[in-house]
């Protein structure tokens, strides 16, 4: 029988991967932030000095990428790259590298390869599209530009960042744009996912609104 698996897509800063996080805890589940190899591999290719427009040489880059997830840690190549991955800067070369197909193709399999017993809880954009289609429970995890750009403000300032409001919003919806309307894998809910605004809800409302579909699919065994 193949593990069970929750999805979770959505624009940036609507929560994913803090929902994630704590879904996984609490199941004892698996964890898959799928966010992170495209970030890695953007990365990386500033590393490997590989222009984020060279879909061949991205690709290969993808299908080798020398990367470790050990606890909470991300070592890529040898260097932990656990902090060094999160800002606005890598997302946003995030998002070109996931643009192109060749690219996405590579990381497939490597995905699909966390689908692993108790179960797993799937962090990104196509989760329930593309990667895990089957899987029973699907959400999709959204809020307004303006709170998402408030939030990351927060979590970046918090961590000593130099962040201004308004470019964070500009990058959001810069990021948006490029998620939802690119050809391949488009950032979307599926047919079958439940879609929560979490605008107005806290992070402990997100997450008894979710255990609560779990609860209800019998998931959780
Ligand atoms: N419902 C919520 N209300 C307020 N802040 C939230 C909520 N959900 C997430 N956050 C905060 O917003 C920031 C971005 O959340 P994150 O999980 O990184 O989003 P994503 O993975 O979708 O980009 C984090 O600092 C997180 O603590
Ligand atoms: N399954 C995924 C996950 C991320 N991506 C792309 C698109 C996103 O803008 C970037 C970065 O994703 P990530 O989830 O880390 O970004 P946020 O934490 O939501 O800001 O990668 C994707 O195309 N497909």
């Amino acid at each position: 029988m193949n593990a069970p698996v929750i999805t979770v897509d959505g624009p940036s800063g609507s929560g994913k991967g803090t929902l994630c996080a704590l879904l996984a805890k609490q199941l004892g589940w698996n964890l898959l932030d799928s966010g992170a190899l495209y970030r890695l591999l953007a990365f990386a290719a500033g590393n490997h000095g590989i222009d984020l427009t060279n879909e061949e040489s991205l690709k290969q880059l993808a299908a080798h990428l020398d990367v470790q997830f050990i606890d909470k840690r991300i070592i890529l190549e040898g260097e932990e790259v656990t902090d060094a991955i999160r800002n606005e800067q890598i997302g946003a070369g995030a998002s070109m590298v996931a643009s192109l197909p060749a690219v996405r193709e590579a990381l497939l399999q490597r995905q699909r390869a966390f689908q692993e017993m108790p179960g797993l809880v799937a962090d990104g954009r196509d989760m329930g599209t593309v990667v895990f289609a089957d899987a029973p429970l699907k959400i999709f995890l959204t809020a307004s530009a303006e709170e998402r750009a408030r939030r990351r403000y927060l979590q970046l300032k918090a961590k000593g960042d130099d962040v201004n409001l308004a470019s964070l919003l500009d990058e959001i919806r810069a990021r948006d744009e490029r998620d939802t309307q690119r050809a391949v894998a488009p950032l979307k809910p599926a047919a079958d996912a439940i879609v929560l605004d979490s605008t107005e809800l806290s992070i402990e409302q997100v997450l008894e609104r979710i255990l609560s579909e779990v609860a209800d699919r019998d998931l959780a065994g």
